[in-house]
């Protein structure tokens, strides 16, 4: 089993909050058919089911900040176990979130073989989740935990994409564009995998 997450298509989608992850992260699922597996979508889910985990979870994101390394990684492991019998690739969309993710990443899992890096700019991510609030019911998606967030991305997060660029997986992303013109664009960085 170990060996076949290893040996598993891995693409880490990486971007500031309302870049429009999961919004093409959809895309590549109805075009490609991979396994999409959010992190924050996974947090929620946890979140929803009324644990104790999920309240202690439910305080950490509601203040913008990050949960523990070792929750997330093995929410994402698991997920990736029910599935790699069936799978054609992952999408990890929202992980890592700081390079020492990727690093446990790699150790337990398997290296990436693209990162996506959705790329906007500070000012369209706010307006974008502040438009995403009024209906998504998200706890995080106002005006001062959307603040938070934003400043942690630059801190913790743009240096996992210098971190991997090293390696060459990186793809820039220009999610300034409409859905569709993007989407050409994540279509052919995956094209280009072997
Ligand atoms: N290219 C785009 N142009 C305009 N709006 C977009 C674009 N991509 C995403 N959005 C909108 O921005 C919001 C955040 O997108 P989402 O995919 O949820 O981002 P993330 O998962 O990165 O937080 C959504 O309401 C989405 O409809
Ligand atoms: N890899 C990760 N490590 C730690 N916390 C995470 C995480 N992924 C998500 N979270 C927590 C903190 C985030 O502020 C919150 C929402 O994440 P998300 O749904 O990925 O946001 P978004 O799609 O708007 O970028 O969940
Ligand atoms: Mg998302």
């Amino acid at each position: 089993m170990a060996d076949k997450i290893k040996d598993a298509k891995i693409i880490f989608v990486v971007g500031g909050p309302g870049s429009g992850k999961g919004t093409q992260c959809e895309k590549v699922v109805a075009k490609y058919g991979y396994t999409h597996l959010s992190s924050g979508d996974l947090l929620r889910a946890e979140v929803a089911s009324g644990s104790e985990r999920g309240k202690t979870l439910q305080a950490i994101m509601q203040k913008g900040e990050l949960v523990p390394l070792d929750t997330v990684l093995d929410m994402i492991k698991d997920a990736m176990i029910a599935k790699v019998d069936v799978s054609k690739g992952f999408l990890i969309d929202g992980y890592p979130r700081e390079v020492k993710q990727g690093e446990e990443f790699e150790k337990k899992i398997g290296a990436p073989c693209l990162l996506l890096y959705i790329d906007a700019k500070g000012e369209t991510m706010v307006k974008r989740l502040m438009k995403r609030g009024e209906t998504s019911g998200r706890s995080d998606d106002n005006e001062e935990t959307i603040k938070k967030r934003l400043d942690l991305y630059y801190k913790a997060t743009e240096p996992v994409i210098a971190f991997y660029s090293s390696r060459g997986i990186v793809r820039k992303i220009d999610s300034e564009l409409p859905v569709d013109e993007v989407f050409g664009h994540v279509a052919k960085a995956i094209d280009g995998l072997k």
